[in-house]
């Protein structure tokens, strides 16, 4: 029944692939999920799990999907679509939240595909969805799904207790979090190979960006994609200015090969710059606007892109050096 599927674009990993249950895959779910040494570490699963469940706890994954307030994924592999587990994410969106769990079938164990996996759901939901923060946990005596969650990023906050269907009642569990920071490429970045470099400070990065506004007086705003740092916060059209280019040429390059507009130099008013200490490197922005252009503005590499009015900007999660410009922007505007 492809068509009751719910629209989700697979994710895929070096190995497996995320995409949504479907019903045929509830025989080998029940299989792989109906084992003690699986339940037992899961706090929704009961044991035994009934195989009626199984079909039931499909369709629901569809509905929630669909309703984008849960992300309950197979994880089959690239090769064969071959089911090895579930990984899946529950939103609170009021929060900005998510819970993040998976469980792989125990004849699948021992091939480093949670930590494969629950990474990418992971990046992925902070880049896409309306979140800050991803918390998981682990019951206590639960090392190897500890170790997991460590290794893509995430820290431990604290230990309490948590009920568990499989166990009959309240189990101790650490409980562990991550934010942007945690499980952006920025976070791998090696320290400064030698003192003096900390000490003169941080390289100035010039990033040139724009204020793109419509005939309504709307802004433009992009999303930052999975893969980059500070991915999912929402910002202005732009980019690293290169060595030798001025701030200008680098934003008509950035707007042609991102939207696929033309812009002219004469076009963009300079109007404000952001001044920013980032753990890395110390960012200076300035921040032109412009309200001509030629063509049609397009996501040409599969960004989000939003128009918004000045007074919802404070609605979208941007980066920390844009606050003051969203400020001056809004009382300009
Ligand atoms: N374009 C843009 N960048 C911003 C804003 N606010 C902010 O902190 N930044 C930061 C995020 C990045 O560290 C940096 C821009 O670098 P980038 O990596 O997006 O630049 P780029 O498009 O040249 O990307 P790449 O070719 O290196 O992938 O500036 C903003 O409003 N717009």
């Amino acid at each position: 029944m492809p068509d009751s599927l719910p629209a989700f674009t697979p994710l895929e990993t070096e190995r497996f692939r995320l995409r949504p249950l479907r019903p045929a895959d509830a025989a080998e779910m029940h299989r792989l999920v109906n084992d003690w040494e699986v339940a037992k570490t899961l706090a929704r699963v009961p044991f035994p799990y009934p195989r009626d469940l199984a079909d039931e706890w499909i369709a629901s994954t569809a509905e929630r999907i669909a309703a984008g307030e849960a992300y309950h994924l197979a994880i089959a592999r690239r090769e064969d679509d071959v089911l090895v587990g579930c990984a899946g994410l529950t939103l609170d969106r009021e929060a900005r939240t998510a819970e993040l769990g998976y469980w792989v079938g125990r004849r699948h164990w021992g091939q480093g595909i949670a930590p494969e996996v629950a990474g990418r759901l992971a990046r992925w939901a902070l880049a896409n969805l309306d979140l800050d923060r991803i918390t998981a946990s682990a019951l206590t005596d639960n090392a190897r799904s500890a170790a997991v969650l460590r290794r893509i990023g995430f820290r431990e906050t604290g230990e309490g207790m948590q009920d568990f269907l499989s166990r009959g009642g309240a189990m101790p569990v650490r409980r562990f979090e991550a934010v942007r920071a945690d499980l952006s490429p920025l976070a791998a970045a090696p320290a400064p190979a030698a003192p003096e470099v900390a000490a003169q400070g941080k390289p100035i990065l010039l990033v040139a960006a724009v204020g793109l506004i419509d005939p309504e007086g709307r802004v433009l705003l992009a999303r930052r994609p999975e893969g980059k740092p500070l991915a999912g916060l929402w910002e202005f059209p732009g980019g690293k200015v290169r060595p030798g280019e001025t701030p200008e040429a680098a934003l008509i390059r950035e707007l042609r090969e991102e939207l696929g507009i033309d812009v002219a130099e004469a076009c963009l008013a300079p109007f404000a710059f952001a001044s920013h200490g980032y753990e890395a490197f110390h960012l200076l922005m300035p921040l032109y606007l412009c309200r001509r252009w030629e063509g049609q503005v397009t996501a040409l590499e599969g960004q989000a892109l939003a128009w918004v009015r000045p007074q919802r900007l404070g609605d979208y999660a941007m980066p920390p050096a844009d606050k003051p410009l969203v400020a001056l922007l809004r009382d300009f505007l």
